[in-house]
């Protein structure tokens, strides 16, 4: 990851006159979605950057150590070899971002990972994931024991209530003290979006979160009703470039839940590319959370690659 966004003081100016208007926003994000027609030899490398953004993540009740180590395994290896191969880009060293997964899974990943002498990061949600419906102890607990299994993101979710009440600097404190708790861990902080009622939300609590020292901002846990949106990503990137200019620090963005198509995650680079720029299409700067994209991603290359459409039984791993 990039060098860390240390945050800022709490400064109720950067929030209190916030306005977002939109009809532009919603305007914006048609245009988005409507501009997207790549060349086949162009979409297959768009796809393959898309992979390397990826937060590979399974975050179920039912999730066990032994699918935990499959998904760690689809991490390393997130296109079959072959197919790599026959486009020349199986040295070079393609995997996704990182996985992500609950708490009590850290571990059984670090393991995997480990004995797989991979680096790959493992990125964990915390602080009462999905809903931060528990005591501000239990969710630090919770951060620094994530860190001590080995994870070295946390995704943290902000208290909607303090959001929905406007309590803005009380919502900075939390997110302080769990910056805290990361330590060296990188901090995603989760905004729930779909719980936040207007875009005027969104943006001030992106703001919020970034001044307390966010080094990513995320949309969604991915249970909300609504998730990932492309206008609620606008109003989130321009709330990243208003940071970028006011202090200098590049926050990255993460886009999660409800992400399922190749073609999806071709748009959401475009967003990126246009809203924030190029510094932002990189892993450092940009994740898409998610736990089945990257089956369709994979499709996609094949079909690219062999002009033929896959078999269940020719991606057994997706
Ligand atoms: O943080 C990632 C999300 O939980 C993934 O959501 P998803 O299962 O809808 O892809």
């Amino acid at each position: 990851m990039s060098c860390r966004n240390p945050g800022t003081q709490f400064y109720q100016e950067h929030i209190s006159k916030v306005r977002v208007n939109a009809e532009a926003v919603l305007e914006r994000a048609k245009q988005i979605q409507g501009q997207m027609n790549l060349k086949k030899h162009w979409q297959t490398a768009w796809l393959l950057k898309a992979i390397t953004c990826i937060d590979l993540t399974t975050l179920a009740g039912d999730d066990t150590t032994s699918n935990v180590r499959r998904l760690c395994l689809k991490a390393i290896q997130p296109v079959r070899y072959d197919l790599l191969k026959k486009i020349d880009m199986h040295d070079k060293g393609i995997t996704t971002a990182a996985v992500c997964v609950y708490p009590s899974r850290v571990a059984d990943a670090v393991v995997l990972l480990k004995s797989a002498t991979n680096s790959l990061p493992v990125a964990s949600v915390a602080t009462g994931f999905p809903a931060g419906q528990t005591p501000m102890e239990a969710r630090l607990q919770e951060v620094r024991m994530a860190v001590a299994d080995g994870a070295t993101e946390i995704d943290v979710v902000i208290n909607r209530t303090l959001a929905l009440t406007g309590k803005w600097e009380a919502m900075y404190d939390e997110l302080r003290q769990f910056r805290e708790a990361c330590g060296e861990a990188h901090m995603k902080t989760i905004l729930a979006v779909g719980e936040l009622g207007t875009f005027t939300n969104v943006y001030k609590a992106s703001m919020v979160a970034m001044m307390a020292g966010s080094d990513f901002i995320k949309t969604s846990t991915g249970k909300e009703a609504v998730n990932a949106t492309y206008a609620v990503a606008i109003v989130m990137a321009r709330a990243i470039r208003n940071y970028y200019m006011c202090t200098g620090h590049k926050v990255g963005f993460k886009p999660a839940g409800g992400i399922r198509t190749a073609q999806e995650s071709l748009i959401w680079l475009s967003l990126i590319k246009e809203e924030l720029g190029n510094d932002w299409l990189s892993p450092h700067l940009f994740r898409l959370g998610a736990s089945s994209l990257l089956s369709d991603i994979e499709r996609q290359v094949y079909h690219n690659v062999t002009g033929q459409y896959a078999a269940y039984n020719e991606l057994p791993m997706a």
